[in-house]
């Protein structure tokens, strides 16, 4: 059930807040997918619980992983892969990508389904190569979700060409699971630019983490086959969830510090120290964490967002609100994310009065006066997260179903009127 109307509300002085943000997403997923598949036990440390953190947990639980909740962590042992079971994917990406490569290693049937949306995300290339590694995989000729994956307990692995263009967690996907394919993998991208580059990095590092011997080349990578170890992981805060709070030192001219910010990470949220620099912010970083303060006026953006696309809804946020025009390119595949963000953006920026349209691969903002109205938000996490930047300068925002930001920041709404408080 949709919540109902979130009134955003609006920054009556700079902000000048600390804020503490919950794990990563992306590593939370990873690192359960990991121990899932690991020769012993381990434990996800200050994991991220979301939605689709829960997703994923309770999806691999459905193949046989034990799961436990353990003072703020997740204890995980892994137990053997089988079906018969069904996961829910919901709207997570990291989910409908990485969980049938590991359902493909389980005896049994494994149904495959998620929200409607995710129906309409891309997952041909990823059930293609699935199956020339030797999965079976039921999906009606779709190439889409849903699908049921009929595993016999192993993965014969192998090389394969995929076009990942679409998204890199196909190729994360083929990843994680590959060190336990018969073969490993020897995968190989052909088409236009795989986009999240940092996200792959991810992948491979967290995979050499767990014990796995990984090449990688810019559009080839290799995984052996061989046992990964259960271990400790400890999950850095969620630096991509960082951005609307960091992007209101911007806009109010205040002070955002958020904690414990990785000297080196990664996560493709670091890149807002450079892109936040680009449009006149002050970015320091120190042991008390990374500090954002705004200056008074910002000016707008014209970058390639390729690497980093999931910060772009609330970047383009901000860049309404700039002193001048942006231009953020390197983007078309935002229009396969939770909703087609270009689209998306483009509607609710002009539907408070702004100047935005898009571009082939990506989006066109000329600032102009902005007035309240109605922000749809389409089942998209990072577009409540947008909505609540214009708000901080525009009154009478109000935010359609803001209950969906649980995707990956449940507790957003009160971490925002927190970080708007007097201190
Ligand atoms: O691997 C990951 O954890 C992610 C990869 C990226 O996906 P795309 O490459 O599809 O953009 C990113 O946008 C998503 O939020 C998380
Ligand atoms: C694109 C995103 O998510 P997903 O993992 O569902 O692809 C996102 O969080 O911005």
């Amino acid at each position: 059930m949709p919540s109902p109307h979130w009134s955003a509300p609006v920054a009556h002085a700079p902000v000048d807040a600390t804020v503490p943000l919950p794990g990563s997403k992306s590593m939370t997923n990873r690192a359960l997918v990991l121990s899932a598949l690991a020769a012993g036990p381990g434990r996800v440390v200050q994991p991220l619980r979301s939605r689709d953190t829960d997703l994923m947990a309770a999806a691999l639980r459905a193949l046989g992983t034990g799961i436990t909740e353990d003072g703020g962590d997740w204890a995980v042992v892994p137990g053997e892969l089988r079906g018969p079971a069904s996961v829910d994917t919901g709207l997570a990406g990291t989910v409908m990508r990485f969980l049938p490569p590991v359902a493909a290693l389980a005896s049994g049937e494994v149904s495959v389904d998620g929200d409607p949306r995710a129906r309409e995300r891309p997952m041909g290339p990823i059930i293609t190569a699935l199956r020339a590694l030797g999965a079976a995989i039921d999906d009606g000729g779709r190439g889409a979700l849903p699908f049921t994956v009929r595993g016999t307990g192993s993965v014969n692995g192998g090389e394969v060409v995929i076009d990942a263009s679409g998204s890199s967690q196909l190729v994360s996907g083929l990843l994680l699971a590959a060190p336990r394919f018969e073969k490993g993998v020897d995968v190989r991208h052909a088409g236009p630019p795989v986009p999240s580059a940092a996200h792959l990095a991810m992948t491979v590092e967290m995979l050499r983490e767990a014990g796995a011997a990984v090449e990688a080349e810019e559009n080839a990578w290799r995984v052996a086959p061989g046992p990964l170890q259960g271990r400790e992981w400890a999950i850095e805060p969620d630096l991509s969830n960082s951005a609307q709070f960091l992007s209101a030192a911007l806009v109010t001219g205040g002070r955002v510090t958020v904690p414990d910010w990785p000297a080196e990470t990664t996560q493709p949220g670091d890149a807002l120290r450079g892109l936040l620099t680009a449009m006149g912010a002050e970015v320091t970083h120190g042991p008390g964490g990374l500090t954002v303060r705004g200056r008074g006026g910002f000016a707008g953006l014209t970058a390639d967002l390729h690497e980093v696309g999931e910060l772009t809804p609330v970047l383009a946020a901000l860049c309404a609100l700039a002193d001048s025009p942006s231009r953020l390119t390197g983007i078309a595949h935002l229009r396969g994310h939770e909703t087609d963000r270009l689209a998306a953006l483009v509607a609710e920026i002009n539907g408070l009065g702004g100047d935005a349209a898009e571009l082939p691969d990506g989006l066109e903002i000329r600032p102009r006066p902005l007035r309240g109205g109605v922000f749809h938000t389409y089942d998209d996490h990072r577009m409540v997260m947008a909505a609540a930047v214009l708000g901080l300068a525009v009154p009478g925002i109000e935010v359609e179903n803001p209950g969906t930001v649980g995707k990956t920041l449940p507790d957003f709404t009160r971490q925002w009127a927190s970080m708007l408080a007097p201190a």
